[in-house]
């Protein structure tokens, strides 16, 4: 047995050479083969399948611009066994003319068509580039994946899991509000692969103590131009102003910005925009079949209620504006027993209900109700038949990233959008946008009225008609708050119609938006008042403004005037103040985060090299030291472990308000659980975790 332990320790220390010399010839191959800056991979003469793969000779290796599977690449071992492992084998178009170019540590614009397998474009040169930096627990946070909502976020969180899971990298999952941010705090610090949504993260970068990403190597934001656009901006530029500048950066969606100040926001060094269907007759995915139908909007749920009537059997994914129509909609149709069962999500959701949804529906025959949450990058395992479009999309990215959710990867797939006459203006730009929309007539005859059912229903169920009148309202202030004045017109609609259709009994009253006036506030003697902060009075009682004090009162005027040089000077001064103070103040932090960093990472260092040390020493001194060694390298082990034999449980941490439960499980299999492939090795184990190794 002590024997064996030693052959393990020697085999961990061959195992590190081992990856020293991959990482070497790694970084020598990603050289020779380096595309031209601005080249397109695609236009390469393609690769043959079984051309020979890695180093030539000496000084030659493979060419991997242009080839087309994943093991043509100049990838890490753990990293093809990742993908192998999920069986993916051969590149589609944006991964092979990215990867080539992000493989070298440039800065990517990447667009392609909705589920053309842009995650792995991003997750494989982060896995890559920590694993050749040889990134460990002591380096903080090497990468941060930003996505715009948390489902998103969570499903590359699971494809980073699949094809990582033999890196030892810690990542983890920060989404959602206020819940389970404590449990995140105490263990965000350790991770090295951040995937997040922007809110979430700033919430860290503010509150978190000493949680910083000074050494950040990769940032990656999906679905780009959203993260780009207003609803984010303040927050993106602020998590951008406290990362370093120097850093690899890799933006993708289905619709790229361009947008020359956005890219400036990011400080992109020479990145290579790569629109890889740019050329495509179809800016959507080529087995997907789309059709629009003109239909008045007090119809449109008589149509959707007859649609899915009809399709029993499908998995379906309907598109409304608001979250209250979504709501109203799912509550009504359920009560009438369609025979499908039925679903919701929109971003009030609390976030364990909104997971499991998703989840849910992921291969079921069911009908989903969606807000715009689910419009982007959701992969619901390519397993939606329908997506229906019950209101017009905002705009045209609105509706490819929407019908984006089937005919995904190889699959394909239907959508059907539901236009009220006064919107069909959507239909020209559309086309303009080389989307190939057919319209279809509705028939009449098939049509399955549901607007009498509704009314019994808002009899029956009185709490029914407070939700209906909301989906009434908020859909009209949804159109009315709508840019495209062309295709959106208030005015235009048949609103007492569209009431009736909803159920209701008489149209709810629209009141134009006036404005609460609040009462002043009284004033009170604040007995606690710091010093210097009097309230001057004059000489008629009233109060007179903190700055008349600073009032020039020898310009001759009876009134005294207030000295703008004075009081400009007064903040001026003030305002320099407060600045220099804040400097040191962050200068101080800065360095006191430093420090700590340093201290940590020399720590973990010393135990490395008396590891090593000690490993040398068994080589001499053999049988004898195991028994007391064992113990403390155990102990390493568990912070410290990559190899392709040796298996870690701690490789992958989540986190989110959904997994206190799971981090603490796999925080007390973390603890020492260790098992080795070999049959010559036995199991190791430390500590009371004992229990855990069978
Ligand atoms: N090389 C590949 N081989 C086989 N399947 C793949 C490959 N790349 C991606 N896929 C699969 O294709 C589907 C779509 O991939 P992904 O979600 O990355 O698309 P996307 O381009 O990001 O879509 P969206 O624009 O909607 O976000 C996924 O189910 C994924 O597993």
């Amino acid at each position: 047995m002590r024997r064996l332990k030693f052959k393990s320790r020697q085999f961990r220390q061959e195992r590190r050479s081992l990856e020293v010399q991959e990482i070497d010839l790694l970084e020598k191959w990603i050289e020779y083969g380096k595309p031209d800056p601005g080249s397109n991979p695609l236009s390469f003469p393609l690769l043959q399948k079984e051309s020979p793969v890695g180093q030539m000779n000496e000084n030659e290796f493979s060419r991997y611009a242009g080839c087309e599977l994943f093991r043509q690449l100049p990838l890490s071992k753990k990293t093809r066994d990742g993908l192998k492992g999920s069986s993916y084998i051969k590149m589609t178009d944006i991964q092979r003319a990215s990867l080539p170019h992000s493989l070298c540590g440039r800065d990517i614009l990447g667009a392609a068509k909705t589920g053309s397998g842009k995650t792995l474009a991003f997750v494989i040169p982060i896995l890559e580039k920590l694993h050749r930096l040889r990134w460990g627990p002591e380096d903080g946070v090497g990468s941060i994946i930003i996505s715009p909502t948390r489902e998103l976020a969570s499903q590359l969180f699971d494809v980073l899991n699949s094809v990582g899971k033999f890196h030892g990298f810690s990542a983890g999952l920060l989404i959602g509000g206020r819940k389970g941010v404590d449990t995140e705090k105490e263990r965000v610090n350790e991770l090295n692969i951040v995937v997040c949504t922007p809110g979430r993260l700033l919430q860290h970068m503010d509150e978190t103590p000493n949680f910083e990403c000074s050494e950040l190597q990769v940032l990656v934001l999906d679905e780009a131009d959203r993260i780009l656009d207003i609803g984010f901006k303040k927050a993106l530029n602020s998590i951008v102003s406290q990362l370093p500048k120097q850093r690899q950066t890799l933006l993708f969606s289905a619709t790229q910005t361009k947008s020359v100040q956005d890219l400036a926001r990011l400080s992109l060094k020479d990145p290579e925009y790569l629109s890889v269907h740019e050329e495509a007759i179809t800016a959507t995915p080529q087995k997907l079949q789309e059709t629009a139908m003109v239909v008045p909007l007090d119809q449109k749920l008589d149509l959707l209620w007859s649609f899915i009537k009809a399709h029993l059997t499908s998995t379906i994914l309907v598109f409304l504006t608001s979250r209250k129509q979504v709501k109203f909609v799912f509550e009504a149709f359920k009560k009438l027993h369609p025979g499908i069962p039925l679903k919701c999500l929109h971003g009030k959701m609390n976030q364990e209900k909104r997971l499991a949804t998703y989840s849910q529906f992921c291969g079921t025959r069911a009908v989903l109700f969606s807000t715009d949450v689910s419009s982007r990058g959701l992969d619901f395992d390519k397993a939606v038949d329908w997506v229906v479009q019950v209101d017009c999309p905002a705009d045209v990215a609105t509706y490819i990233h929407r019908v984006g959710r089937t005919a995904r990867y190889d699959t394909a797939g239907r959508s059907i959008l539901f236009l009220e006459p006064s919107e069909v203006k959507i239909l020209e730009k559309l086309k303009a946008a080389k989307i190939p929309i057919k319209s279809t007539k509705v028939n009449e005859n098939r049509l399955q009225p549901v607007s009498a059912l509704l009314a019994s229903l808002l009899v029956k169920f009185p709490d029914m008609q407070h939700l209906a009148r909301r989906a009434f309202i908020t859909y009209l202030k949804a159109i009315h708050k709508e840019k495209d004045k062309e295709i959106f017109d208030v005015m235009k609609l048949p609103i007492e119609e569209f009431s009736a259709s909803l159920g209701l009994p008489m149209t709810p009253k629209l009141r134009p938006a006036t404005r609460v006036l609040k009462k002043k506030k009284k004033l009170k003697i604040n007995v606690h008042r710091p010093v210097g902060t009097r309230v001057v009075f004059d000489e008629d009682g009233h109060a007179l403004p903190p700055l008349a004090t600073l009032a020039d009162r020898n310009n001759g005027d009876s009134s005294p005037r207030i000295d703008v040089d004075k009081v400009q000077g007064r903040y001026e001064m003030m305002r320099q103040k407060l600045e220099e103070e804040d400097q040191e103040d962050k200068l101080q932090a800065r360095q006191l985060r430093k420090e700590k960093r340093m201290k940590k990472k020399m720590k973990w260092q010393r135990e490395r090299l008396e590891e090593e040390e000690d490993d040398e020493l068994l080589g001499s001194f053999g049988d004898e030291e195991d028994a007391t060694a064992a113990g403390r390298s155990s102990k390493k082990q568990k912070t410290r472990g990559s190899g392709s034999q040796v298996v870690e449980l701690h490789a992958l941490l989540t986190f989110g308000d959904c997994d206190t439960q799971l981090l603490q499980s796999i925080s007390l299999a973390h603890l020492c659980f260790r098992g080795t492939c070999s049959s010559e090795i036995d199991l190791e184990v430390c500590g009371d975790a004992s229990s855990l190794a069978s």
